[in-house]
């Protein structure tokens, strides 16, 4: 069964149509990826989902049942971690926690262990008593995952949870949701963060404009592109004329030379560092190193749409 189906989801601003017959489909235990650039309709999606907006047609079913404002039998199972860090100043970081625990646990000494295990989750121990004011960015941010999973959700949104933390926080956070899928839940996770996408989740999906461009697998995303590997090779200086046979190779859609680094995009193609190698050789180059990075989820962005997914 799914645990997310979203069937059709057209939104409106206004003039401005924000969800374009939107689907999402996601099964129990993944970690979906929502990626997309600034304006293309994931937080609408998710507030959507979470009945926080309404909408102007489709159908959203959430654990198999169709999802209302009122359902909070369903709202009580989903935990929610907003792109905006929303916690309450006047707390400590135990009494935040327990404070958004509460509206889903009302036994004390439950909630009292739930709150616990919620701080060691995200690493919180030794800042328990301290106010949100006294936190780093990092920290904060992780303030804010405690309050949205202590409650123990099956069904999980993340919406830009890394926007503007350190990389040792970045990483805490990442490592944590993986933990989260592991005893369980589905996660939903909202990025323009690439990397994270492609490094958590179990398939992702790309929109633009508040349509589905592609989903899939990392892998089976970058096989619905021609865009291949990109051969990088430093080389201090490369002839216009080495440069024009490289460019007339099969499948080279670019060859340049800058920083003493010789960069060749390639379409996907089996033979082309060999290809490319073989030109060099026979122009007797002499090469340091060389290596081939795959395509990334940016290729594929910019292949769908002729843009770059970060602005
Ligand atoms: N309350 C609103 N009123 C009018 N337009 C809105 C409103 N909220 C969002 N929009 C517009 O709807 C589109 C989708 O916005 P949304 O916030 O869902 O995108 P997003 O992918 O989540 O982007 P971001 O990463 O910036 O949050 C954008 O063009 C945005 O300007």
């Amino acid at each position: 069964m799914d645990i997310v189906a979203v069937d059709g989801l057209v939104k409106r601003y206004g003039e401005l149509l924000a969800l374009d017959h939107f689907d999402l489909h996601i099964a129990e235990g993944e970690i979906f990826g929502l990626l997309g650039p600034n304006g293309s309709g994931k937080t609408t999606a998710i507030n959507c989902m979470l009945q926080l907006l309404t909408y102007d047609r489709g159908s959203i079913r959430l654990f198999g049942e169709d999802m209302a404002p009122a359902r909070y039998d369903l709202k009580r199972r989903i935990g929610i971690v907003p792109q905006q860090v929303a916690v309450l100043e006047e707390l400590s970081v135990r009494e935040n926690i327990d404070f958004f625990c509460s509206l889903y646990v009302s036994d004390r000494a439950r909630r009292r262990a739930l709150v616990d295990e919620a701080i060691d989750f995200v690493g919180l121990a030794e800042f328990a008593g301290f106010r949100p004011k006294k936190l780093s960015g990092g920290l904060l941010r992780r303030l804010n995952i405690a309050c949205g999973i202590a409650h123990k959700p099956e069904l999980i949104f993340f919406d830009e949870p890394t926007v503007a933390v350190d990389p040792q926080s970045r990483n805490a956070i990442l490592a944590g949701i993986k933990g989260l899928r592991d005893e369980g839940a589905t996660v939903v996770y909202t990025s323009h963060y690439m990397e994270e996408v492609e490094q958590i989740c179990s398939r992702i999906m790309i929109m633009d404009g508040g349509r589905v461009l592609a989903q899939g697998t990392n892998e089976e995303l970058k096989r619905m592109v021609s865009t291949g590997e990109k051969i990088v090779i430093e080389v201090p200086s490369v002839s216009d004329a080495v440069l024009r046979r490289l460019r007339a190779l099969p499948h080279v859609l670019e060859a340049g030379h800058a920083d003493q680094t010789l960069t060749v995009r390639c379409e996907a193609s089996p033979h082309n560092l060999t290809d490319v190698l073989g030109v060099l050789g026979a122009a007797r180059v002499q090469l340091g190193r060389v290596y081939a990075e795959p395509p990334t989820l940016n290729d594929v962005f910019l292949e769908l749409t002729g843009r770059e997914l970060r602005d």
